[in-house]
């Protein structure tokens, strides 16, 4: 049994942590929301989860580094200097951050990786996503986590194949590009779908989420793996020994 602090404690995710973290067994120590600081809370636990905004990253890492306690990054919308701080962090504590908790989503981004590797490049890949009115950012973590998975299976960078704007006179579409596309609209906890485009042929690999549930269970399946391990930079992957 373990004592979990939540920062977003009050959102979607956080409520939906709360009662994953009690299902499992283990003490909620609390939470925090914008506006309050992380550290007090992490003074307290052994183990804090993220699920909050970009903003809030810094301040929860230095927080978990100061109480030299693990931290779980599950906040999406992430820029650069966002994994700079990551990678920086975890020199020093073990830092779990991913796009997509879930156990489908981590398994899916390991046959993504498979399928783009046996595939020869003349397959276009497309990512498609959809998720509830809500949600602030795009593409989804998940969407860059899978197109991830497929640049680096074929040894290209993302940031360079990425095509997520198309709109108007694009011209044809560019050989070895990786395309994204975005749905919002109702509830929809979060649809993923990786489209590999050949000559006469597609094969697509889905995963859908029915609630939120799934990523608060694998979420705290993660921080409790997290509890012990040394200082560094794990995934889901880690966790599911893929
Ligand atoms: N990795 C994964 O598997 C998943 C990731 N996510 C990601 O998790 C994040 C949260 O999603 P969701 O719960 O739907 O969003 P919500 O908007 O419902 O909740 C966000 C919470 O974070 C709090 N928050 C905002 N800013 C700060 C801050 N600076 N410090 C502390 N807390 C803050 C908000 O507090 P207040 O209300 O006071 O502003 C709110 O309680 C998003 O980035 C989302 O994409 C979501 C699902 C799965
Ligand atoms: O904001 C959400 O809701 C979700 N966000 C994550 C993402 O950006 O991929 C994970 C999940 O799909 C739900």
């Amino acid at each position: 049994m373990a004592r979990f602090g939540i920062i977003g404690s009050k959102g979607r995710m956080g409520q939906a942590l709360a009662a994953a973290i009690a299902e499992a067994g283990h003490t909620l120590a609390g939470g925090v929301d914008a506006g309050e600081l992380p550290g007090p809370l992490a003074l307290e636990c052994d183990v804090l989860i993220d699920f909050s905004a970009p903003t809030a990253l810094d301040a929860n890492l230095k927080a978990a580094r100061v109480a030299g306690i693990p931290i779980l990054i599950g906040t999406t919308g992430l820029e650069e200097a966002n994994f700079a701080s990551v990678e920086d962090a975890a020199k020093a504590i073990p830092v779990l951050q991913t796009g997509n908790t879930s156990l489908g989503v981590t398994l899916l981004s390991a046959l993504v990786r498979q399928a783009a590797q046996r595939l020869g490049d003349d397959w276009d890949i497309e990512v498609l996503e959809m998720h509830h009115r809500m949600k602030v950012d795009a593409p989804s973590g998940t969407a860059k986590l899978l197109g991830e998975a497929a640049a680096s299976a074929r040894g290209v960078d993302l940031a360079q194949a990425m095509d997520s704007g198309r709109h108007g006179q694009t011209g044809a579409r560019k050989p070895g590009d990786i395309g994204f596309a975005t749905l919002r609209g109702g509830t929809v906890a979060g649809d993923h779908s990786v489209i590999f485009a050949g000559n006469e042929e597609r094969l697509t690999l889905s995963h859908s989420a029915e609630n939120r549930m799934i990523f608060a269970r694998g979420a705290v399946r993660g921080a409790e793996w997290l509890i012990g391990k040394p200082q560094g930079r794990y995934t889901m992957e880690h966790v599911l020994d893929l």
